[in-house]
């Protein structure tokens, strides 16, 4: 049975100079949620970030990563992971003195051996299962999103105690955080992210966007009913489990449900995400992404540009135009054209 917190003592935390380094889809959630809970909080940012001037505007002090670093009881690394080594080696180690924290949102660099701080030092995770802008929208509604907490290094003995208060001051333990290792937090998102939530999902939608179009069905039909009323449907399950979205839906529906399912996700499928986990295990698939990095990057923005301008894209944008309830937004164009 996971280990569930509900409550924190906010006090650790409000006791701490805690320095954000990033501010982006993570970054500004957590500067935002601990200066509202009262916390001293400074924001690192690398030399003409476009995050700065955000960050500035709402009323938050930045410095370079090294000032924050060196200014900071408790650490959090919050950019790209596979920047967050190099960081470390140029920003944070020279700052890492006895008795500081350093924490992670994702224990990727930890698990995979990129970054290894002194003893000395606490170093833990506060992993939101959530995207960034949502840990900061759901905290303000009153609020949170669930987490994962995990300490990877405890030399003060309070590791887990000031995580857990800096989950609190975010908002997380109204949801629960559940207590977790370093690898199992990592690979457990990895995987999640790759077979299910970004890759799984995006790549059904897209299939099944094209299938209609493909037979002559108007794309506008295909977008409303392969992408945007999957929201609803995931609404449904969210709030009451797969069954309260079977009793929503049509009986006929239901029965789509059992029949098709097991069609598309096949043992085949299961056997791939079985594959998928193991290369996650064994370390190849993060040495892909870290190559891919290290080499420009070209196939990642190449994907990136082919897939900003699909079909399902084009008139998804036109169609949620005619929506502002929907409270629309752009994603920033792609850094290559496809
Ligand atoms: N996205 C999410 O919701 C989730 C992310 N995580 C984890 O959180 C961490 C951050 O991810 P995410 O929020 O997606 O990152 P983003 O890509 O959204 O934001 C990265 C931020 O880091 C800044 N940055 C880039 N390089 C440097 C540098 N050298 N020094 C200082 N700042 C820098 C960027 O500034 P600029 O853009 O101005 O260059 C930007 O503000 C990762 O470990 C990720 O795995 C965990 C759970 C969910
Ligand atoms: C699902 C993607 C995620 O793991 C997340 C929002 O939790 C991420 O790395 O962004
Ligand atoms: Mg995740
Ligand atoms: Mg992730």
């Amino acid at each position: 049975m996971a280990t569930i917190h509900y409550e924190a003592d906010l006090g650790l935390i409000r006791a701490r100079k805690v320095a954000i380094l990033g501010y982006g889809s993570q970054g500004h959630a957590h500067a935002l949620n601990l200066r509202d809970s009262g916390v001293h909080v400074r924001v690192g940012l690398h030399a003409g970030s476009a995050s700065k001037a955000k960050a500035e505007a709402q009323g938050l002090t930045v410095t370079s990563p090294a000032e924050a670093a060196a200014w900071a009881d408790v650490i959090m690394v919050l950019t790209p992971d596979t920047g967050q080594a190099a960081l470390y080696q140029e920003a944070i180690a020279p700052h890492l003195t006895p008795g500081k924290t350093l924490m992670f949102a994702h224990g990727f660099n930890i698990r995979y051996g990129c970054i290894e701080p002194p003893a000395g030092v606490d170093v833990s995770l506060v992993a939101p299962k959530s995207p960034g802008h949502r840990v900061r929208e759901v905290f303000v509604e009153g609020g949170g999103t669930p987490a994962l907490v995990a300490v990877h290094q405890d030399a003060s003995g309070q590791a887990l105690a000031l995580a857990l208060s800096y989950a609190a001051a975010l908002g997380l333990t109204r949801a629960g955080v559940l207590e977790t290792t370093f690898s199992e937090e990592t690979e457990t998102d990895l995987f999640g992210e790759k077979a299910v939530l970004c890759g799984g999902a995006s790549a059904l939608v897209k299939a099944g966007f094209e299938t209609l179009v493909e037979a002559g069905y108007q794309p506008e039909i295909a977008y409303f009913e392969c992408l945007h009323e999957l929201k609803l449907i995931v609404d449904l399950m969210y709030r009451g489990g797969l069954s309260f979205m079977r009793y929503s839906v049509s009986d006929t529906a239901e029965y789509g449900d059992y029949t098709g399912g097991p069609r598309l996700v096949t043992e085949q499928t299961k056997a791939e995400m079985k594959e998928i986990l193991k290369e996650i295990q064994d370390g190849r698939y993060a040495t892909a992404w870290i190559e891919e990095n290290r080499t420009g990057r070209q196939w990642f923005e190449a994907q990136r540009a082919a897939d900003h301008d699909h079909p399902i894209e084009q008139v998804g944008r036109k169609l949620r135009g005619m929506m502002p309830f929907l409270d629309p937004v752009e994603a920033p164009a792609p850094a290559v054209k496809a």
